[in-house]
């Protein structure tokens, strides 16, 4: 690990001690009611007879009945492959994930060719699916010559992905906060005129590979931002994998105090391998969607060290144990990883896709 590295984990291992230290009673639930009976596991069904006491359980009872699931392989895991993916490929990965049953599928981005090559036929894709139902797909765009090109090829719905650190900004769009924030402005006016909905990211949300540790003050202050300029939904994204809930579930905290939860998402990179009990943190605390990509592929190009992302089989099977409902088929979605990970040579990055391909235990059988 690089100097500069070390530095950054120490300022940010600091930080997270301090962090804990504030905010004592970590984890508080929304009080719903959630009784339920079943739930699809794959193409089978779970019997949770038995699991009564788990049910009454106070922590079970803030689960909430239904997640929205935002897949971004497409876009974010493959973002940085450095073997160019063909666009047949990434066509067929999107058709099995929308068979699966996931409704929102980001299939790319329009950014410059030269800051991530990768993702350089975006309108090819884009063309590509324009026929396939079932699924909404939203595409990345930093500023309004992004948006325009995206119109163009057909985009219906558009992400704007700012930072709450400044160093992470002007390595990830070469530009301050502040200025990225007025660029996205001119996105949301222009999109608010084609009536296309915008989703807003904003990365670093608790740590950053250069500054360390990013205070929830910083968070919430870009959420309100995104917020006020007509962000229908705001993604939180734990770039490099450094949370835990002792630093998520503060920062959460200061975002909901001033943008409503059911309009957050939370978007976690696994580096830690915290990324399931973040999740897990973050539904006790309202949060409804969740982003995730399959086969945990992922990375961010500006964001050394940054591994995937939380893999979507890992956070349905979750999911559907804890009896919350998807509409995602985990069989067919295994099977777009498998694919996805076929044709990349390498092993999945989720254990659930490993486990359930690969063990003849199934969970009928536990
Ligand atoms: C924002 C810029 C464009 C600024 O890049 P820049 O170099 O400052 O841009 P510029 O305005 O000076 O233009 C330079 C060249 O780029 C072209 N250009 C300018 N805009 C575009 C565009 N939209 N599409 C295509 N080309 C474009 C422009 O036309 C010009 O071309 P040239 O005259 O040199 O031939 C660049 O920094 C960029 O594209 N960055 C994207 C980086 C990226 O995609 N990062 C990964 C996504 S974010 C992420 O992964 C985090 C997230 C969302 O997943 C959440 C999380 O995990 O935290």
């Amino acid at each position: 690990m690089s100097i500069l590295g070390r530095n950054a984990l120490n300022k940010f291992s600091i930080g997270c001690r301090a962090a804990a230290q504030l905010t004592p009673s970590l984890i508080k639930g929304v009080n719903n009611d959630c009784t339920r009976e079943e739930s699809n596991w794959g193409t089978q069904k779970m019997n949770y007879s038995g699991l009564g006491n788990v049910f009454s359980n106070k922590l079970l009872r803030c689960i909430p009945r239904f997640v929205k699931i935002v897949e971004v392989g497409p876009r974010d895991g493959l973002q940085n492959e450095k073997e160019m993916v063909p666009t047949n490929v990434k066509v067929e990965l999107i058709k099995m994930l929308v068979s699966s049953g996931l409704s929102v599928v980001e299939a790319t981005s329009f950014v410059s060719p030269k800051w991530v090559p990768q993702l350089a036929d975006a309108k090819d894709v884009m063309k590509a699916i324009q026929n396939v139902n079932g699924a909404r797909f939203p595409v990345l765009t930093p500023n309004i010559k992004g948006f325009e090109a995206a119109v163009a090829a057909g985009a219906k719905e558009v992400a704007i992905f700012a930072s709450a650190s400044e160093s992470f900004s002007k390595s990830n769009i070469n530009c301050s906060i502040d200025d990225s924030l007025k660029r996205y402005h001119n996105v949301a006016l222009a999109a608010k005129e084609h009536s296309i909905p915008v989703r807003g990211y904003i990365s670093c949300v608790v740590g950053c590979p250069v500054e360390g540790m990013v205070p929830p003050s910083k968070v919430a202050h870009v959420a309100k931002q995104l917020c006020d300029m007509g962000c229908y939904e705001i993604s939180l994204g734990d770039t490099i994998g450094v949370g835990t809930p002792g630093t998520v579930v503060p920062m959460l905290e200061a975002v909901i105090n001033v943008v409503p939860v059911d309009m957050l998402a939370v978007h976690f990179h696994d580096t830690y391998g915290q990324a399931l009990s973040n999740i897990l943190a973050s539904l006790q605390m309202g949060i409804v969607t969740v982003d995730s990509s399959v086969a945990g592929l992922g990375g961010c190009p500006y964001a050394k060290g940054a591994s995937g992302n939380v893999a979507t089989e890992d956070v349905v099977y979750m999911l559907h144990g804890l009896g919350v409902n998807t509409n995602v088929d985990l069989g067919k979605l295994i099977l777009a990883g498998n694919f996805i990970c076929k044709h990349l040579g390498r092993l999945s990055g989720s254990k659930a896709g490993i486990a359930l391909s690969t063990i003849s235990t199934r969970v009928s059988k536990l």
